[in-house]
């Protein structure tokens, strides 16, 4: 095992009815003047934003909105949120939806209270020396963004997806109740699941040995998800299912999986090409991404994938070979995510071979490479990407 740190501020409130708390947690963590970030439609129709809003009334605290936050978050609704927050005191942001709209959230509090252009932590310019506190409503299980230090924004001017991470954008408490979850479409709730996979994915296949707590805890979300999705696609109302689904959606990137070991990500950055250029849901890009990555880089390890067909998807070892096996478990992946009415190809996900140069060039691979359990250079890149067409 490397040594490693590991934070984890995050305060959760877990279960039926906690959004009604949310101006009790505001308070408790030093807001006065609060914006309310949310997505679109469906926040609003269901009553959970009014909900929300009594909640911060109940309190005594004031608040400013912004709605609009698309899937794949925008520099240009951050870049509004910055100067509404300025313009009005906000002294806490609160997102109100998924993973889209807390890492525009992260965006806005940390370029508030900066002189220059938020864009300049995106682009590596710049690192955070402060952050507005931000807090989360969560209502979709998939990205993590609630307990993560992350966030990924689409820059509009040229529709690339970058993202950036910092200890002062984790967010102060987090507000779960998985009842939130059962209006998503169906296709919604299988890419967050996927997104949720593919979390545990980057953490498990590792050059790091004897990492065997992590291993484990890697299995047990992926199996968690495995056994409860097919049960919330059949019943969206089963609340002990979208209640496992919520925290194995925390676990698998608050980094408690990840603690001690070399991470790879490589497939996230060939998927946030992906998701900027189509506009596709990141979980569907990332079910199309992964299987043709564990399928290039498998020989690198063969016996990790075995070890993950074994204990994950339940497939006998075969000792004489156990290439069979680990591509047996990757067989069994991509199998699963067409089960659950993923895309796993280009073809399927709308993507064109043709444009792989365009995804190349927007991801400015040259001169550097992707990924740790394999270092994906230009070529390797390509080769993944082409066998993710079919
Ligand atoms: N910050 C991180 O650590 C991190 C990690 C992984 C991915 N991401 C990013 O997060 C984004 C994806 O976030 P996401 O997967 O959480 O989804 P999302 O926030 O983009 O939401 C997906 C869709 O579901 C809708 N929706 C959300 N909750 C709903 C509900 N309860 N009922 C009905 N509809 C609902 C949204 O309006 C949206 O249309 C991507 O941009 C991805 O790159 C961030």
């Amino acid at each position: 095992m490397d040594n490693f740190t590991f934070y984890s501020p995050t305060y959760f409130a877990f279960g039926k009815g906690t959004e009604n708390e949310a101006g009790h947690y505001v308070k408790r963590f030093g807001g006065h003047k609060v914006l309310i970030h949310y997505g679109g439609g469906s926040a609003v129709r269901s009553g959970l934003i009014d909900r929300v809003k009594a909640s911060l009334e109940k309190e005594g605290l004031s608040y400013v909105v912004l709605g609009g936050v698309k899937p794949n978050p925008r520099s240009g609704l951050v870049y509004e949120g910055i100067e509404l927050c300025r313009k009005e005191g906000v002294d806490f942001i609160l997102a109100v939806g998924g993973g889209s709209t807390i890492d525009s959230s992260k965006a806005i509090a940390v370029g508030t209270v900066y002189d220059g252009d938020f864009w300049d932590f995106y682009s590596g310019k710049a690192q955070a020396e402060k952050s507005l506190p931000v807090g989360s409503v969560l209502t979709i299980a998939a990205a993590g963004s609630e307990a993560s230090g992350g966030s990924v924004i689409t820059n509009e001017n040229g529709m690339y997806k970058r993202a950036y991470g910092c200890e002062l954008m984790l967010p102060v408490f987090a507000i779960m109740n998985p009842e939130l979850t059962m209006s998503l479409p169906p296709y919604q709730t299988a890419s967050g699941c996927t997104d949720i996979m593919a979390h545990v994915f980057e953490r498990y296949f590792t050059n790091t040995k004897e990492v065997e707590i992590t291993d484990r805890l890697c299995e047990g979300v992926l199996k968690t998800i495995i056994k409860e999705l097919p049960k919330v696609l059949e019943n969206p109302n089963d609340y002990e299912a979208r209640a496992n689904i919520m925290w194995a959606g925390t676990m698998a990137h608050n980094d408690i999986c990840g603690a001690g070991r070399e991470q790879d990500w490589a497939s996230h950055n060939l998927e946030h090409e992906l998701s900027a250029l189509y506009d596709c849901a990141h979980g569907a890009g990332l079910a199309v991404m992964f299987p043709a990555w564990m399928t290039y880089v498998m020989h690198h390890d063969v016996n990790r994938f075995a070890q993950f067909a074994v204990r994950v998807w339940g497939c006998e070892m075969n000792y004489q070979n156990p290439e069979e096996t680990a591509k047996e478990g990757i067989a069994r992946t991509k199998a699963f995510f067409h089960s659950v009415g993923m895309p796993t190809s280009f073809e399927e996900l709308g993507a064109k071979e043709e444009d792989i140069p365009k995804l190349l060039e927007t991801l400015q691979i040259d001169g550097r490479t992707e990924g740790f359990f394999v270092k994906l250079g230009r070529k390797e890149c390509e080769a993944v990407y082409r066998l993710a067409c079919r």
